[in-house]
């Protein structure tokens, strides 16, 4: 079995539990109020800079030419790929650089950072690639569960957030990451393995808790 198949194996409670998320289902139907979405929006901001970070960590561990174009292509995907939705959606939302200037991470949000950021810096690229697996790869999953919703892609608001997450760019993206992880994941022991699902659930986990925390609108 691939690596990615066995760390999905055991996070696909825990993922199931995101499409029936109220948030996550309120993007769905279109019925999310604007309020929490504009607060989730300025706190993914805050969290996609230092996800970035972590693919930036990726570049410094490469040994290879190659890893160094794989990671920095990440890097760029992320800051002026999927943060275009978001800069797409703080115009929509009248949100203005200095308020963007002026937010605070949430106590999850900085939490989930740091976590991914520490398996960064301590660990090597394997660990540091599932630690952003979770995050990269469940909204893809999300985005596909919501565009099988009628109407859902086209809702005049939340459509662009359902079509960013399955666009062509967005999903290679995540193939990359999958097919990496595959790859260096080929020749691990058991015991690796097991490290490696302590942190996809860890991250799958720190996911849930992200959609609670912007349902619940908690600093
Ligand atoms: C919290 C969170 N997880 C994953 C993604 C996808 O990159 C995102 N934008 N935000």
């Amino acid at each position: 079995m691939k690596l990615t198949e066995i760390l999905y194996e055991d996070v696909k409670e825990i993922w199931d539990g995101y499409l029936k998320h109220p948030f996550v289902s309120g993007i769905g139907d279109g019925s999310l109020s604007l309020e929490r979405f504009r607060f989730y929006m300025l706190q993914d901001y805050l969290y996609l800079y230092d996800y970035a970070r972590v693919y930036a960590l990726g570049i410094v561990k490469s040994r290879e030419p190659e890893m160094m174009q794989f990671f920095s292509q990440l890097v760029n995907d992320t800051l002026n790929g999927e943060m275009d939705i978001h800069r797409g959606y703080m115009a929509r939302l009248g949100i203005t650089p200095e308020e963007v200037a002026n937010v605070k991470p949430s106590i999850m949000n900085t939490s989930y950072t740091h976590y991914m950021l520490e398996v960064g810096h301590n660990e090597g690229i394997l660990e540091l690639l599932v630690s952003i697996l979770s995050c990269s790869w469940s909204y893809q999953m999300i985005g596909e569960a919501l565009n099988q919703i009628p109407g859902a892609a086209d809702h005049p608001f939340y459509g662009d957030w359902i079509k960013g997450y399955v666009s062509e760019e967005y999903v290679a993206c995540n193939q990359s990451i999958l097919d990496t992880v595959d790859r260096l994941g080929e020749h691990c022991s058991e015991a690796d393995i097991a490290h490696l699902k302590d942190i996809f659930k860890t991250c799958s986990r720190f996911e849930a808790f992200f959609w609670d925390m912007a349902w619940n609108m908690t600093l």
